[in-house]
């Protein structure tokens, strides 16, 4: 059983000597495991530091506080969410949460058939007077993270002989991402070791930062194995778009979170590199040689995905958040349980 996690240095893209070796490296780390740990990403410790830093801040503000920013106030899916509110696998996670996306204005003449667009619009900030400096490292954070998602994007198309700018379409601008951070309280009780369920990423990719206490686990052929933190370096999730989109070469991996039994709570962030709304699931010619190796896509037949990525990504936030659902898109949530 393989327990030694890859890692992979994004710095040696840059390096004419090292380039060969690191593209055939990613190539095969991607589809074996469809999970690495990412170093060399170039991202400043300091604003690393700087975001850990405001994400325990946050979580300590009072219950009150926080459910002012409570998601049931946003039509688009933006806020906090308290633990056991929200459903993977039709159970609860014992984690609490707050979901930032891009900072733009709400979508102007939705027509009916394109609910999705709901998605875009502002979200919901603590107050300056309790967390001066929140707003400004959450932004910029979410910008340094989307650099860094789109340089491992196009070093993905590279390494499957595409052209880097293939993909461009889905991260076109408005940009479409999703900062989630994260508290998994500690607890013994059975009752609350799901902190987050067995699960694919429906996104592009996910760049997830995790504190030391560990808790995240990976699905193998070997079964479930962990995930132990490594400082500083990025954990990468392949996401479901990926995984469709080179056939099955790039693996979705699931995983899961394990809420911790000790004393110390948990904390992680998560950056989620989304498409666009208007965008469709891409579809890449990959070498004879690529797409016998590739593994055909894995998706769950309980869940197929939409061709259209903007009706995926609303699905998935129906599923996840039933009250938000249920008060602003009664409709589209009642289509999505028939479905
Ligand atoms: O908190 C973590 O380590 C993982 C979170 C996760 O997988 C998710 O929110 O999609
Ligand atoms: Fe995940």
């Amino acid at each position: 059983m393989q327990n030694q996690l890859p890692v992979i240095n994004l710095s040696r893209v840059d390096d004419p000597n090292q380039q060969a070796d690191f593209y055939r490296e990613l190539r095969q780390t991607a589809r074996d495991i469809g999970f690495f740990y990412l170093v060399g990403h170039g991202v400043d410790i300091a604003q690393i530091r700087a975001m850990e830093c405001e994400a325990r801040a946050f979580f300590q503000l009072s219950a009150a506080q926080k459910n002012a920013l409570a998601m049931e106030h946003s039509p688009q899916f933006r806020g906090y969410t308290g633990a056991k509110e929200e459903i993977t696998r039709n159970q609860p996670d014992n984690r609490e949460q707050i979901d930032i996306g891009a900072e733009l204005p709400v979508w102007e003449n939705i027509p009916d058939d394109a609910p999705w667009l709901h998605l875009q619009g502002p979200n919901l900030w603590p107050q300056a007077a309790d967390l001066p400096e929140f707003k400004t490292t959450v932004l910029a954070y979410q910008q340094t993270l989307r650099a860094v998602a789109i340089k491992l994007l196009r070093a993905f198309l590279v390494a499957l002989d595409q052209p880097a700018n293939a993909l461009d379409d889905l991260i076109a601008d408005p940009p479409v991402h999703l900062l989630k951070l994260v508290r998994y309280p500690a607890s013994s009780a059975a009752a609350d070791a799901q902190g987050v369920g067995a699960h694919k990423d429906t996104d592009i990719l996910t760049l997830l930062l995790q504190d030391e206490v560990g808790g995240l686990q990976v699905e193998t052929d070997h079964g479930w194995i962990d995930v132990p933190p490594l400082q500083d370096a990025f954990v990468i999730n392949i996401g479901e778009i990926l995984e469709l989109a080179t056939n099955g070469y790039l693996r979705a991996n699931v995983h899961r979170v394990v809420t911790p039994q000790g004393q110390q709570d948990r904390y992680s962030i998560a950056y989620f590199l989304a498409p666009h709304l208007n965008s469709r699931v891409p579809h890449l010619n990959l070498s004879t040689e690529l797409k016998q190796l590739a593994l055909g896509p894995e998706a769950d037949p309980n869940n197929p995905m939409f061709h259209q990525l903007g009706a995926n990504s609303f699905k998935s936030r129906l599923r996840s958040h039933v009250a938000v659902s249920k008060k602003y898109y009664p409709q589209s949530y009642a289509q999505i349980c028939q479905s």
